[in-house]
């Protein structure tokens, strides 16, 4: 059945009422479904809480399927909170605005250099940064970064915060904090990093000493599982809101946001509403990426050899569940010590339980993605820790075998103490063998009875 589209004239009463209606103060870059389900959430709840000038100016890189739908709809999506045993559907107005990079640079550029913008949130993947995840620095030779070093309209994220900042400058506009909200290690400073050797490729040094001045970049770590909408989650909530919704996004309720508390220039209350600004971000990043993350790895690489589709699926399976289990009890948990904690029983037993929501579709495929720039802070720094700590870092051999296992040849930079480590490049050779000999279930069930 076709049904009307979600708009603010068809809103229901009881859900329209709740809604903000604050001029833009914050630019999102990367408007995928995490931040619809997580930032436009929280905004729109600190907003509640403490009204102020928070209105999202959100931008898509290339979907311009995504932005239509959202103009169509005033800017209005729901966000259905999915537990393990019912839903809870919301309707978002936190968004105000929507633009298209590839096709409206100039705007762009405008709106992050207007007075009232004062934050500038991202959510690009891993991959949207456009650096060398061994050095770390910008990938100069990748066709994109160059057309944008030749200054022609920036298709990249970097490129693009770089032609607001210098407009900003231009026009004395004031403060700015970008945060980065990517599952990436220090994710503030990789940015201001690449901010600033953008800057000097261009010989723009005067605008990198002016962001040094006035920009800030804090880390972040978010935490919510918040998988690629399905068209039976599109169907739900159509049924659900009598409308139908092209922008609608589906979350666990679960769902965190540890912030370095350094902003230039103000942000919503988000702390009102759970997010927690911290000193230091470094022991809530490394506990994300290993736990959280390092497991979805490992569940994606091994899983995907077993025919399993969704981390749920994989989970659901006896073997899975324990090597999971194992993996974070014995492992990964235990690497973080010298950050000062290890996750007790109780929240191995309570994360697993997230992760096994048997009613997200979580695709393995997904996660699976880009493993060279996720493999190194959620497995193979882990890897080191054991290492230093005398412990033989076995499971997350097998999960790195489990990548390697459909690799021709060893695609995988290990870092150092990885590389020089007899015993662990021996243990990953013993790992790829047994999955290659007797596939990934026989090997996981060795595992569970030694
Ligand atoms: N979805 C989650 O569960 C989740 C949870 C925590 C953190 N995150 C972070 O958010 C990121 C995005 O997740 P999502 O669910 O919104 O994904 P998505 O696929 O829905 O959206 C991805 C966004 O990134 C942009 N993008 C992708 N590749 C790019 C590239 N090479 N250059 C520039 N931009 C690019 C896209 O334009 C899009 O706006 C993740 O990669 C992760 O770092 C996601
Ligand atoms: O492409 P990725 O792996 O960074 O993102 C997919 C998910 O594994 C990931 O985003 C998790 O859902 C998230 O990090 C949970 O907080």
């Amino acid at each position: 059945m076709t049904r009307p589209r979600l708009s603010a004239a068809r809103l229901p009463g009881w859900l329209a009422a709740d809604l903000p209606s604050a001029p833009t103060g914050i630019v999102h870059i990367g408007l995928g479904a995490f931040h619809r389900a997580h930032q436009a959430v929280l905004t729109q709840e600190a907003m509640r809480v403490a009204p102020g000038p928070w209105g999202i100016c959100a931008v898509a890189q290339r979907n311009g399927r995504l932005v239509d739908a959202l103009v169509e709809q005033d800017h209005l999506f729901t966000v259905t909170e999915r537990g393990a045993s019912d839903d809870r559907l919301r309707v978002v107005g936190s968004v105000r605005e929507v633009l298209l990079a590839s096709e409206q640079p100039d705007r762009l550029a405008t709106v992050l250099s207007e007075p009232d913008t004062r934050v500038v949130t991202l959510t690009v993947t891993e991959a949207g940064y456009r650096h060398d995840p061994v050095t770390g620095r910008l990938r100069a030779d990748d066709p994109d970064v160059a057309a944008d070093l030749a200054g022609g309209p920036p298709r990249t994220p970097v490129g693009q915060l770089v032609a607001g900042l210098r407009r900003r400058r231009d026009r004395g506009g004031g403060g700015l904090t970008v945060v980065s909200c990517d599952n990436l290690p220090d994710n503030g400073r990789l940015v201001a990093r690449l901010v600033g050797e953008f800057c000097a490729r261009r010989g723009e040094g005067d605008l990198a000493e002016w962001v040094d001045e006035h920009v800030r970049f804090p880390s972040s770590v978010v935490d919510q599982v918040v998988p690629a909408t399905t068209d039976a989650d599109f169907a739900r909530v159509a049924e659900a809101l009598g409308l139908a919704d092209r922008a609608a996004v589906v979350g666990e309720p679960h769902r965190r946001w540890v912030v370095e508390d350094d902003f230039a220039a103000g942000r919503p209350a988000w702390d009102a509403v759970g997010a927690e600004l911290v000193p230091d971000i470094a022991p809530h990043q490394a506990a994300k990426l290993r736990l959280v993350n390092g497991t979805h790895s490992a569940l994606a690489h091994l899983g995907l050899l077993a025919g399993c589709t969704s981390t749920a699926d994989a989970l659901g399976r006896p073997e899975f569940a324990r090597f999971a289990e194992r993996l974070i009890s014995a492992e990964t948990g235990p690497s973080l010590r010298r950050f000062g904690r290890c996750p007790d029983e109780r929240e191995v037993e309570a994360l697993l339980t997230r992760l096994a929501n048997p009613r997200l579709t979580h695709r393995l495929d997904q996660i699976a993605g880009d493993a060279l720039r996720k493999l190194p802070p959620r497995l193979l720094d882990p890897a080191v820790d054991l290492l230093v700590l005398g412990v033989e870092p076995r499971l997350i051999g097998v999960a790195v075998a489990g990548f390697l296992h459909q690799q021709d040849f060893p695609v995988l930079t290990l870092p150092l103490p990885l590389r020089g480590s007899r015993a662990f490049r021996a243990l990953l050779a013993d790992a790829v063998r047994r999955i290659d000999q007797d596939g990934v279930v026989a090997t996981l069930r060795g595992i569970g009875r030694s």
